[in-house]
């Protein structure tokens, strides 16, 4: 057989390029390290959409001199971009609070190997830490205590997702905890069900699984007839028993990745009713961390405002007042005052800044209860858009 169409040959050759394209992508990183250096320097904000908008075209066109397609050259590149954004910032935050701890941490989250707060951790560190002590807990009510006693470094906390909504315990325990909110991580949530052993759909009659994927994979669950579904306290658990079952029958709702930590394979992937679900994550620590002022910053409050009509509505105008976008309303039920509610607000500012200053000023004489929860640095990264006739041409 001719060399070219030898598949062992083939694979050399794309191994190799694979290679080369990682070390390309190390240099450019080294290269966007020494943007953020700069940038520190001359105090220039990390994001230039201008700049990204400028490149994607750029690279489009080249790409269609090679063959390329539009999509497919703006899909790696606003991922590469993203990758950039964050370093950059993780770097200026780094820069902004020298005391924050490095390279080893230890951080309490849900659950145990292979949860989805597990991988938010190891995701979120990835560019903050060389070390992560892990510290897998029973309930969010305990990791907070074992931020709170000094136990470990940070927690990681799902607060909300794109599908099933805010996580109101997470909401109820910020109301009573001393410790700040540090960070934000959105991580994608790609629910599979997975197995222990070589198994078809039609086998499976129990599936273990915690309530937030039973509640985001309904429309898959509520067609499998006859499954019984057998709650756990967190996806890890769940992994672990079904990886300890070695059972035809047994089915766990994880993720691929996860369930990989258990030896478990993927027998039908992507099963949330929403084909994009993501997981909103905040991290907590003792101390509260200063955003620094070339990165999109966001302050998260808590209020009570009196009980007159339109108390809320005179704290929004003040946000209106001052520019500020507010990204997330949410209200629960204050406990032990019935029909009372406390307002969590996630706000697009800078603490430090004289707008949320004179803003918050201003809110503190419309409310009876007013607490600052953290203001960190936004890793919420909008892609920037292509114009749709380069896409298109
Ligand atoms: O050129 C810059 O200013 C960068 O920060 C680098 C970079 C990139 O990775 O290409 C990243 C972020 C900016 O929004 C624009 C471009």
């Amino acid at each position: 057989m001719k060399d070219s169409l030898d598949l062992n040959v083939i694979r050399k050759e794309i191994t190799q390029l694979d290679q080369d394209l990682l070390s390309l992508f190390a240099k450019r990183r080294s290269l966007t390290l020494n943007v953020a250096k700069s940038k520190a320097h001359q105090v220039r904000p990390v994001r230039d959409q201008q700049r990204e908008q400028e490149l994607l075209v750029k690279l489009i066109q080249i790409g269609k001199e090679q063959g390329l397609d539009a999509h497919y050259v703006t899909n790696i590149f606003q991922t590469i971009i993203e990758d950039s954004v964050l370093n950059q910032q993780a770097y200026l935050q780094q820069l902004k609070n020298p005391n924050i701890k490095t390279p080893t941490v230890s951080v309490a989250f849900l659950g145990d190997k292979g949860s989805y707060s597990y991988l938010a951790s190891y995701r979120y560190f990835s560019r903050r830490a060389e070390e992560i002590i892990e510290f897998g807990c029973a309930s969010f009510d305990d990791i907070l205590h074992q931020v709170e006693s000094g136990n470990v470094d940070y927690g990681m906390l799902p607060i909300e997702n794109t599908s099933s909504g805010s996580i109101n315990e997470v909401y109820d325990l910020l109301q009573h905890t001393n410790l700040s909110i540090v960070g934000e991580l959105s991580q994608p949530i790609d629910h599979c069900l997975l197995t222990s052993v070589n198994t078809s759909i039609d086998k499976i009659d129990t599936i273990y699984a915690h309530a937030q994927p039973v509640q985001q994979c309904s429309n898959f669950l509520n067609k499998q007839d006859g499954i019984r579904i057998e709650y756990c306290d967190s996806s890890a658990q769940a992994m672990q028993k079904a990886a300890d079952s070695k059972l035809a029958n047994i089915g766990v709702i994880g993720s691929e990745e996860g369930g990989k930590l258990y030896d478990l394979m993927a027998l039908t992937k992507s099963i949330a009713n929403q084909a994009e679900n993501h997981s909103r994550f905040i991290l907590v620590a003792r101390k509260p961390v200063e955003v620094a002022e070339q990165i999109p910053a966001k302050t998260t409050l808590i209020l009570a405002t009196s009980q007159e009509p339109g108390a809320l509505v005179d704290c929004l105008m003040v946000l209106k007042e001052y520019d500020i976008n507010m990204t997330k309303l949410e209200s629960r039920p204050i406990q032990g005052r019935p029909w009372e509610e406390m307002f969590y607000i996630d706000l697009e500012a800078n603490l430090r800044s004289a707008a949320m200053q004179d803003c918050l000023a201003k809110l503190t004489k419309l409310t009876r209860f007013i607490k600052v929860l953290g203001c960190y640095a936004s890793e919420q990264i909008k892609p920037t858009n292509v114009p749709a006739k380069v896409l298109a041409d």
